[in-house]
């Protein structure tokens, strides 16, 4: 337990509506997160992001279930690590006519972190230069940089931002996406929800991809984008009814789609062609399909019927079935309780 920031067995949480009605936002989630590094916190709107968060948080109660942060159990245990825990989960409030370094000096002095400290989470932060500037002329991304070096101040181990880049232009993302990258390279474990793949993608070190409060997949990015190291390739020959029987019969899934066939399950795309031309087969083109988290995501949660999203990639890949078994969460899906 010692080496996860964050782990949760069995954590629950239905919510009930004014009207009466429950709605199971959290059931049964299993998370781990290793310490150092940045994890990705995946689901789609609704899949109970926040409220996991809150309840490591101590902001709201599980109904049942264990959570331990650095292998304390919270919250019962919370006090004792909650110094180490910086988190932003709602915008908080600075004082639009104070410069960025007039805020964190004075939010500094509230939870006795030394003035020093403001310097450095500026720079940590890649604020320096505009510290001085009041925070009304910051741009939504500098803002949201400010709220992280707020959570700085004392230094924590694992830092958890809900949803970080929601609002953001592209260029204030690649500033978030940078600033998560240079906490985790520094030993730091950033915990950060998104619904947005590809941002977290490219920063990420290890993900957990959620679907309706549970765990659909979970390790390195690739791991989760495809752990076995089988291939799947995308090819094309003229006679596909004698090219999906040989490949088939190698034990290989095969599928048409319009010209092309996607094949699934070699060790490497060359096996496909050898096998092909063994048999007096040729191909006219064959393409290594590259997957890509998003793929994988969108998958994983439309077999939990929750539309992540529009068309996308996930029709063109096969990956999924792999990444589900590694949670076993094919025997629980589909449930809807
Ligand atoms: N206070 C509440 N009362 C009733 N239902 C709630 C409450 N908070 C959340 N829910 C419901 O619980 C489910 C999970 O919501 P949650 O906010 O945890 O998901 P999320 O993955 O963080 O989504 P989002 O990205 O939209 O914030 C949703 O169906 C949501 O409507």
């Amino acid at each position: 337990m010692a080496d996860l920031a964050i782990s949760t067995r069995g954590l629950r949480k239905t919510y009930r509506t004014r009207r009466g009605k429950q709605v199971v936002a959290v059931q049964g989630l299993d998370l781990d997160v290793p310490v150092g590094g940045v994890h990705g916190f995946l689901g789609p709107n609704g899949s109970g992001k926040t409220t996991s968060i809150r309840m490591l948080l101590g902001l709201v109660r599980a109904d049942a279930g264990v959570m331990t942060l650095f292998g304390r159990p919270v919250p019962e245990q919370l006090p004792a690590v909650v110094s180490r825990v910086g988190a932003i989960v709602e915008s908080p409030k600075f004082f639009p006519a104070f410069s960025g370094r007039k805020n964190l000096e004075l939010l500094a002095d509230a939870i006795g972190a030394p003035r020093t400290r403001v310097g450095e989470v500026l720079d940590e932060t890649s604020l320096g230069e505009r510290g001085k500037d009041r925070f009304k002329t910051y741009s939504l991304g500098m803002k949201q940089r400010l709220a992280i070096a707020a959570t700085l101040l004392k230094k924590p181990d694992l830092l958890i931002f809900d949803e970080p880049t929601n609002g953001l232009d592209p260029a204030g993302i690649r500033e978030i996406r940078e600033t998560m990258r240079s906490l985790g390279e520094q030993g730091r474990t950033v915990l950060v929800s998104s619904h947005i793949l590809a941002e977290v993608e490219q920063v990420a070190d290890t993900v957990s991809i959620i679907g309706q409060g549970r765990l659909l997949a979970s390790g390195s990015v690739a791991e989760v984008i495809g752990g076995t190291g089988k291939a799947t390739v995308k090819l094309a020959i003229d006679d596909q009814a004698a090219a999906t029987a040989v490949l088939a019969a190698a034990g290989l899934t095969v599928r048409a789609e319009g010209n092309y066939l996607f094949v699934d399950g070699a060790e490497h795309p060359a096996d496909v062609t050898r096998r092909l031309a063994d048999q007096r087969l040729y191909v006219a083109e064959l393409v290594p399909v590259r997957a890509d988290l998003e793929s994988v995501f969108l998958e994983l949660t439309a077999d939990e019927g929750l539309g992540a999203g529009g068309p996308g990639l996930a029709g063109s890949q096969a990956i999924t079935p792999d990444a589900v078994r590694r949670t076993g969460a094919t025997e629980t899906t589909g449930g809807g309780q």
